[in-house]
């Protein structure tokens, strides 16, 4: 189980401080897949990588199973990221290994025997359904490939959590939902969590089961999909669901738009 408590992010620099995330708590069951959906600049990204503390929070605790991350040495830190992997929109792969290395890179890491290391990949590329592409590097294959690729490295250590930073934005709508649909196979098959943060409502109408509304480093929102989607409490969820009803009958608060950067949308 995830657990983030009073959560505040502050960025400060020459150019000005930024408060991203603002006492933020939020509960992630085991099993769920949860999504995180705000605009641009809503503080998704911060959010997400405060999980496996990419990001450290200023204040606030990250407990995964009762153990709070913020707490722990720099050595058992690295032993609990190994519980959590994590996909990003550019996927992050080393362009200089093929396919199969790259999947293999965080076993070898670990120090696993090399046999061992090939049974265990040859398993996770038939689980992304990209075993005839081990020898390719990733500049021979398309986004959803790459993806693909991501994916079954992030998996290769076995973890518990599988963070996803908008792991589909840049993908054409029907590769995104096969991304998604794998995601949620994975989720099933393997009971692994997932957390993912996305701009695009039809993400989290794909797979979520439920969802936290963010806007200027708050949730506004929460709770499941299908609720928040029916019957969304907040104006700001009425813009980010594009409900015209909502549009029509009221003027957008002007503040709603805060922090929005030019183009997010
Ligand atoms: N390293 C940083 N230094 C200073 N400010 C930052 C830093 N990273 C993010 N921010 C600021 O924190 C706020 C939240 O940014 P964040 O990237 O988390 O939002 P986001 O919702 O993920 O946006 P996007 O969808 O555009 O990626 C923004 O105002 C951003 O400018």
């Amino acid at each position: 189980m995830i657990e983030l408590k009073n959560i505040s992010k502050l960025y400060e620099s020459k150019e000005g401080n930024v408060l991203a995330l603002k006492n933020i708590s939020l509960t992630v069951d085991k099993g769920d897949i949860y999504g995180i959906m705000g605009l641009s600049g809503a503080g998704k990204s911060t959010l997400i990588r405060c999980i496996n503390l990419l990001e450290k929070p200023t204040s606030g605790e990250v407990r995964i199973d009762g153990i709070d991350l913020t707490k722990l040495s720099p050595n058992n830190l690295r032993k609990c990221r190994r519980d959590m992997g994590m996909i990003f929109q550019n996927y992050h792969l080393l362009t200089s290994r093929t396919v199969e290395k790259n999947v293999a890179y965080p076993l070898e890491l670990d120090g696993m025997k090399k046999d061992e290391i090939k049974i265990r990949v040859h398993q996770l590329l038939e689980l992304v359904g990209l075993q005839d592409k081990k020898n390719h590097y990733p500049s021979q294959l398309s986004g959803g490939q790459r993806q693909r690729v991501a994916i079954a490295r992030a998996l290769a250590t076995n973890p518990k959590i599988l963070l996803s930073d908008e792991a589909t934005s840049a993908l054409d709508p029907i590769t995104s939902r096969s991304i998604l649909n794998l995601l949620r196979e994975i989720n099933e098959k393997l009971d692994i969590t997932v957390v993912l943060i996305t701009h695009q409502m039809e993400v989290i109408q794909q797979i979520c089961k439920k969802v936290a509304v963010l806007k200027d480093g708050e949730i506004v929102e929460r709770g499941c999909v299908n609720q928040i989607f029916k019957t969304p409490q907040h104006p700001y969820t009425n813009l980010l669901l594009g409900n015209k009803a909502f549009e029509k009958h009221q003027p957008i608060p002007l503040d709603l738009f805060r922090n929005v950067k030019v183009g997010g949308l």
